[in-house]
């Protein structure tokens, strides 16, 4: 069978969120894409979708709750057809996909580290006793208040600009921002410090792309067969499973990691109160064939360490 590829006048149509970062992530899935199929930009058409995650830019995210605050909409339209890829941050998808819809095609892994940006300090250990440290991610906040008692967490959402602006003013002495965002924006002028894995564990799937499509689509499938990256399938496979296991929302402050070592697995993996007042973490080591029962193993283990109701306490 010969693919039926997108031409100018029948483009295939890419949805994507509106931000900066989003629209980076689907140009770079535009351009595998092109550089794969011989195609042309023309052959692809850049759909914008708004999501609830979005247009509610004045409330922490934990209070909107709800699962795939940021892809419902984008979902919806891939089902019924407005669009025929969707472009992602896995680290903001569910484990979990509307029947359907499969989530199996994964770009080249960035930088998975976080980022340490201050326009006055070069790092967390240099922040003065008591600072004020600006973040909305549940994970960074309870990380950093575990490894620092003293420091004082104040929400911080935003892009990147108004960001930088509130540090600026004065609002926090630093923020975080995943490497990964900042070097697909090109933002090789802001002050940023790259932290250790050992230092700071990212959030599952920190740093990989994923392209969304519908189960009964077999040119879609075969044009992401095309560019999908095995070795960040398999990390992915783990750490989701890990994720999975731990049956985490958004709410619940979980790191996990898995990197590719003497051919095969390395994970590692931290759940923490989201006070910081207690957390746990553990690894796992096995071959690229177990990803998945390595990513169960360990969440049990960290459960169990945790002892019940853990996700169960939210503090205040
Ligand atoms: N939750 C927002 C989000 N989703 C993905 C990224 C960065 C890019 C990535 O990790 O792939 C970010 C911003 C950030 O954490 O700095």
């Amino acid at each position: 069978m010969t693919l039926d590829l997108p031409t100018p006048d029948k483009p295939l149509k890419i949805g994507t969120r509106g931000s900066p970062l989003a629209l980076a992530q689907a140009h770079e899935t535009r351009r595998r894409l092109g550089a794969a199929f011989d195609l042309p930009n023309a052959a692809f058409e850049i759909v914008v979708i708004k999501t609830t995650g979005d247009r509610i830019l004045d409330r922490p995210l934990k209070e909107i709750g709800g699962k795939g605050l940021f892809t419902r909409e984008i979902e919806e339209q891939l089902l019924a057809g407005d669009i025929d890829i969707a472009v992602h941050s896995m680290k903001d998808m569910p484990v979990l996909q509307p029947g359907g819809l499969l989530l199996d095609c994964y770009l080249p892994r960035e930088d998975v580290r976080d980022a340490f940006i201050s326009p006055d300090f070069a790092s967390i250990r240099d922040l003065p006793k008591g600072a004020t440290v600006g973040t909305s991610s549940l994970r960074r906040r309870a990380q950093l208040m575990n490894r620092r008692r003293d420091l004082t967490v104040v929400e911080f959402r935003g892009n990147l600009q108004t960001r930088l602006k509130k540090l600026q003013d004065g609002v926090a002495s630093c923020t975080f921002l995943a490497m990964a965002g900042l070097n697909r924006l090109g933002m090789d002028d802001v002050p940023k410090t790259p932290i250790e894995t050992t230092d700071m564990l990212p959030a599952v799937a920190q740093g990989a792309i994923g392209i969304e499509r519908r189960a009964d689509d077999p040119r879609t499938e075969a044009m992401l067969d095309a560019i999908h990256d095995t070795p960040t399938g398999h990390r992915l496979a783990a750490e989701r499973a890990f994720l999975a296991e731990l049956d985490g929302s958004c709410e619940t402050p979980i790191a996990g990691l898995a990197e590719l070592q003497g051919g095969g697995l390395f994970l590692r993996g931290e759940i923490l109160r989201p006070d910081g007042s207690a957390a746990f973490s553990g690894e796992r080591q096995g071959p690229i064939s177990d990803a998945a029962e390595m990513g169960v193993s360990l969440a049990r283990e960290l459960l169990s360490a945790a002892g019940p109701g853990f996700f169960d306490w939210h503090g205040t």
